[in-house]
């Protein structure tokens, strides 16, 4: 994710460096004693005063103009050779055996020690680069970095209209901003109107006589010399006629356009002068430090981060090795100047030895707490490439959780190619986060509200977007998140009941079985249209084949794989299906908000390629969903807070773990893109299943579950219950489904009822029974025994039946 400039290979000695330490040096034991500091010199430095620096160390150093600078160790370093900061290998020490750094480029203004007679011997050539950012740093680029010939943003569509429509938008705030205070302005002007004409009339009369002259007159009269004092005298005369002529002839023209302006009878006109000439007088007698007009928009001030701030701020976290490091004197090490990143800061530290990355993330609190910067505006993460002690601190200008959502780049136009990376969100830097959804299956994790839904529904968004793939939707809370899909999917279930999770993962057994016909279609491919054995976008395309991509998304799996009675079925069919789906064009998309081994199946969370990772509460949630060890090497969900929502850990998408924060897209706006997605199906032709109206084989098990639902309201022991009873407890058990059947009176619900039943062969017939007041009566109802049998044969045929083709 951090991408790191390119690193000299350091060389290593045994020696002690002159502040914290990089890499190699990180495993030297540390002295037992160390030397006393000389009065005056850098406390690392021995006894002589020489300074040590551990060879592949970089340390910094406060120099006498204040700035920090990085000092490099570098021995053989040549001017030349100082911009890239590669060591001379002829001169440069031995390095020890894997203890070798990674080249690195230092981007900064490199200073050479020479020029600075103090550090002469520091280090034998240690060379200095500044950490602190310059004041005008924001955000410039670091020197030798070459400036685009087009800015990135003229390049961007999104940027420019981005940038336009915030101008747009401030022109249209500062104008009502200042419409609205007119009359506050006005009266300002006015009070300041008298002081503006006495300040006219005094000005008029220092400019017509001369008066600043008058100095110079005096010291001619004070020296005595009358030829000087004459020729100033009728300089100023000349002056005082010309002048005074100009003011005659200004007030003669005001004198006239008043007079015209009063002639002219239209109060309007006489109103408009009027208030021209006491705004001009009001704004001759403004007063500096109070202007009549402020200003409609405050600039955000960004705060500097400095290499002080960090270092204050790491040696607040109450770390023993952090604390006991300053302690000796000793500075933070930085591995590269703080530079500006994105909307934000970003420091490369290189922490005290011991001190893991965990240990920082683990107190993000405390670190935004020393940094005096909200929660949501520090991302510290560890840097695995460098090492264990390589801490990568974003700093950002926004807390990331108040942050404005960025606009999704499909949400107005455009369709997906789910062989193409789509959007997913964006990173704490504000740049978009993709994913390639084929290939790929993707798990979501978090404790509840942390946003979930609303990234699985980003994704199935964009599958939505590309009309060729069939979505095969449930969410088993009942919240009915996923509504907005009913019109375009393949198969669709919301809820929490046994029916749903049923007919869900009758869903799964048919894509399950769908496996082996799309591999045996892909075995029969020639080679030369399917070198790869595995679906390409021109196969998928080819709708007789059966290839399109096929993407299964479940919301709340875990009321799926925790069922007493379908769990354990449902975790086989979604480990083969993760397993062997991926290269048939099969997507599964899985969101939970109770990871443990209960609940995920390992065989889901050990083989799921891409993880998403909302807030949870501890590690083994963090390692569930993010994979084994993630916690381990700093990749801590748990870090997040309640305010972080829609904000995770995403792995997998990228080479390295990436903070993101999923699209913003609410149902109304998933609304707006279904309907895009709805045409571009209709126009592609693959509007099938439940959106087709279809009845499939989910609806048919629908239909299973309304008996099953009324064997469900039996009561042990009843013979015979009446149809408005039922009737009314069906409503109870599932008012979203059958609450309108007991709005009726009881001959509608009985009708009702024998409809419903009739499919299943179970007749209603008079029975008697007790009513609430005790009396008896005969009324429609059904015998307990028929609908009993009635419900064991449906399920019996539903599971020897086998499944529909996914057409
Ligand atoms: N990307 C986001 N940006 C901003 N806010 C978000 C984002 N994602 C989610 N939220 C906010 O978090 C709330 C909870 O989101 P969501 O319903 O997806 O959580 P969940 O984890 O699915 O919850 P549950 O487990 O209870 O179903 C949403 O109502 C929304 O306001």
């Amino acid at each position: 994710m951090s991408t790191q400039p390119e690193h000299p290979e350091y060389p290593v000695d045994e020696r002690e460096g002159p502040a914290s330490v990089n890499t190699p040096a990180e495993h030297t034991p540390e002295p037992d004693h160390e030397p006393s500091p000389a009065p005056g010199r850098d406390p690392e430095r021995g006894a002589s005063g020489e300074r040590s620096p551990r060879d592949g160390e970089v340390s910094t150093e406060r120099r006498d103009d204040g700035s920090l600078y990085v000092l490099r160790p570098d021995s053989a370093a040549t001017p030349d050779d100082i911009p890239t900061m590669r060591p001379n290998p002829d001169t440069a020490p031995d390095t020890v055996p894997g203890t070798e750094v990674e080249p690195r480029v230092f981007d900064a203004e490199i200073v050479d020690d020479s020029t600075e007679p103090d550090d002469a011997d520091d280090g034998e050539g240690a060379k200095s680069v500044p950490v602190d950012p310059p004041d005008s740093a924001v955000p410039a680029g670091p020197s030798g970095e070459r400036h685009a010939v087009v800015p990135a943003w003229v390049r961007s569509r999104e940027e420019i209209a981005q940038r336009t429509r915030w101008w747009v938008a401030n022109l249209a705030h500062t104008g009502a901003y200042h419409a609205v205070r007119t009359p506050l302005y006005a009266g300002k002007l006015v009070a300041h109107s008298p002081r503006g004409t006495a300040r006219t009339v005094a000005a008029t009369y220092r400019w017509v006589f001369d008066t600043e002259g008058k100095p110079l007159r005096s010291e001619a009269v004070a020296a005595r010399d009358p030829q000087h004092y004459l020729k100033l005298v009728q300089q100023r005369d000349a002056h005082v006629r010309k002048r005074l002529t100009v003011v005659m002839l200004a007030l003669l023209a005001l004198a006239g356009v008043g007079v015209l302006v009063w002639l002219s009878g239209d109060l309007l006109v006489q109103l408009a002068t009027l208030a021209a000439a006491v705004a001009a007088l009001g704004a001759a007698g403004r007063i500096p430090d109070k202007p009549v007009v402020g200003p409609a928009v405050v600039k955000q001030q960004v705060t500097k981060l400095t290499s002080d701030a960090v270092t204050a701020a790491l040696g607040s976290l109450g770390l023993a090795a952090i604390n006991q490091h300053l302690a000796k004197g000793k500075r933070i090490g930085f591995a590269a100047p703080i530079t500006r990143e994105g909307p934000g800061w970003r420091a490369d530290v290189d922490l005290p030895l011991g001190v893991h990355v965990g240990d920082i993330m683990d107190r993000r609190k405390a670190l935004a707490s020393g940094l005096r910067r909200p929660l949501g505006c520090v991302w510290p993460e560890g840097d695995p490439s460098a090492h264990e002690g390589r801490l990568v601190l974003w700093v950002g200008d926004e807390d990331l959780s108040k942050a404005k959502p960025k606009p999704w780049p499909l949400a107005k136009h455009g369709s997906a190619d789910l062989f193409q990376p789509v959007p997913f969100g964006f990173d704490q830097r504000g740049r978009l986060v993709t994913v390639v959804l084929m290939f790929a299956n993707l798990l979501i994790g978090a404790m509840p509200g942390a946003g979930k839904t609303f990234a699985l529904r980003v994704l199935v968004l964009a599958a939505a977007l590309d009309a060729s793939a069939q979505l095969r939707l449930y969410e088993l809370k009942g919240s009915g998140d996923l509504s907005p899909f009913e019109t375009i999917a393949h198969h669709y279930g919301s809820g929490p009941d046994d029916g749903t999770i049923e007919n869900c993962l009758h869903s799964l057994r048919e894509v399950h079985k769908d496996l082996e016909r799309r591999a045996k279609t892909i075995a029969n491919l020639p080679r030369e249209v399917c070198p790869e054995n595995k679906v390409t976008p021109e196969l998928a395309a080819r709708r007789s084949l059966g290839l399109f991509p096929l993407v299964v998304a479940i919301d709340e799996c875990q009321e799926l794989f925790a069922h007493p009675e379908f769990g354990k079925e449902a975790a086989e069919l979604c480990t083969a299906i993760i397993k062997r789906g991926r290269a048939l064009g099969v997507i599964l998309i899985l969101a939970t908000q109770r990871p443990d081994k209960d609940s995920l199946p390992t065989g889901v969370s050990a083989n799921v390629g891409i993880r998403f990772c909302l807030r949870v509460m501890g590690q083994t949630e963090n390692d569930m969903v993010l994979g084994t060890s993630s916690y381990k090497n700093g990749i801590r969900a748990t870090t997040f807070t309640a305010k972080d929502k829609g904000i995770g850990y995403l792995v997998g998408a990228s080479d390295d773990p990436q903070i993101a924060r999923s699209a913003y897209l609410d149902n109304q706006a998933a609304e707006k893109i279904v309907a895009r997605a709805h045409a571009l199906r209709q126009r592609a032709g693959t509007l099938t299943g439940h959106a087709a109206g279809e009845t499939t084989e989910a609806d048919r098990r629908a239909a299973v579950s309304l008996i099953a639902d009324v064997a469900a309201v039996l009561r042990p022991g009843e013979t015979k219950v009446w149809s408005e009873t039922i009737v009314d407890r069906l409503a109870e058990l599932r008012p979203e489904v059958y609450g309108e059947w007991a709005t009726q009176d009881p001959r509608g619900k009985a009708n009702q009822l024998a409809a419903a039943l009739k499919p299943f062969g179970v007749d209603t017939m008079q029975v008697h029974g007790k009513l609430p007041d005790g009396r008896t009566a005969n009324r429609r109802g059904v015998l307990a025994d028929d609908i009993r049998n009635a419900a064991h044969r449906t399920r019996r045929t539903t599971e020897t039946g086998g499944g529909e083709h996914p057409a």
